[in-house]
């Protein structure tokens, strides 16, 4: 069953028109990767996803329109952002963060959360901005699990992360998944993508140049050396 479907999706910041006909499909539990170069549009997908950028064509999720639905609205609807530059709260401790993120009535809990989080039950009353890359990265995605999503949407969680720190992500998401969670992915990492993802897409110049499962992707080396930046292959 679907859960989102983009067709023919176009976005533009001011003038320029950065999304030039995106097509992406996530099917309920799974978790679908989009991979491209720096400037693709993969951020921009996901903003758009959310509202935060001017769009045309079609995101639906849970078989209801978004597009021009306000923001709030749309995370009304289960759909949660966790962006790149991570949005925690720096002086509020580990668990403010996660109280003051959930949603009425949500299962999850601040303790819930520490459950598939060890990592952040350590540092429960440290400040979020003293916690390093790696833990603010959980902390993010705990906030976004508070909201109790039924689609995540995670914007290059493993960027500047350590191997080990990476390594504990990729579990992290793995857990998720098994737990029905439905993901849209952002990475630039070609081994998390095939370690967590379904299905794979990749981004070029505002448009979805390729799709395919991941052993597809494995074997698909020329696509990889002419649509990604090889040093993450
Ligand atoms: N707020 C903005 N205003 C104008 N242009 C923007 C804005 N944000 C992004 N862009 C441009 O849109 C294009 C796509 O950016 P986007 O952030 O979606 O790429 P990306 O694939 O996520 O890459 P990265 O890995 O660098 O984040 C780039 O050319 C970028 O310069």
């Amino acid at each position: 069953m679907t859960a989102l479907l983009i067709r023919d999706l176009h976005a533009w910041y001011e003038k320029s028109h950065i999304l030039q006909g995106v097509d992406v499909e996530v099917q309920k539990g799974k978790t679908v990767a989009i991979l491209g170069r720096n400037g693709a549009g993969k951020t921009t997908t996901l903003r758009s996803i959310m509202g935060l950028v001017r769009t045309q064509g079609t995101i639906t999720f849970d078989g209801r329109s978004v597009v021009g639905v306000p923001t709030h609205e749309i995370a009304g609807r289960g759909l949660a952002l966790v962006p790149e530059n991570r949005a925690i709260f720096s002086t509020l401790d580990v668990r403010e963060n996660l109280s003051i993120a959930r949603r009425k009535g949500s299962p999850w809990t601040p303790d819930a959360a520490a459950e598939l989080f060890p990592v952040l039950r350590k540092r429960w009353k440290s400040a979020a901005g003293r916690l390093s890359g790696g833990e603010q990265q959980m902390l993010a995605i705990a906030r976004a699990l508070m909201t109790n999503p039924k689609l995540l949407l995670l914007d290059e969680p493993t960027e500047g992360l350590a191997p080990v720190i990476v390594d504990q992500l990729v579990e992290l998401m793995l857990n998720l998944k098994a737990r029905g969670l439905t993901i849209l992915l952002v990475e630039q990492s070609i081994q998390v993508c095939s370690a967590v993802a379904d299905v794979h897409a990749i981004l070029d110049e505002g448009r979805v140049v390729w799709t395919g499962s991941t052993a597809s992707l494995s074997s698909s080396a020329d696509i990889l050396a002419k649509h990604l930046t090889l040093e993450n292959a």
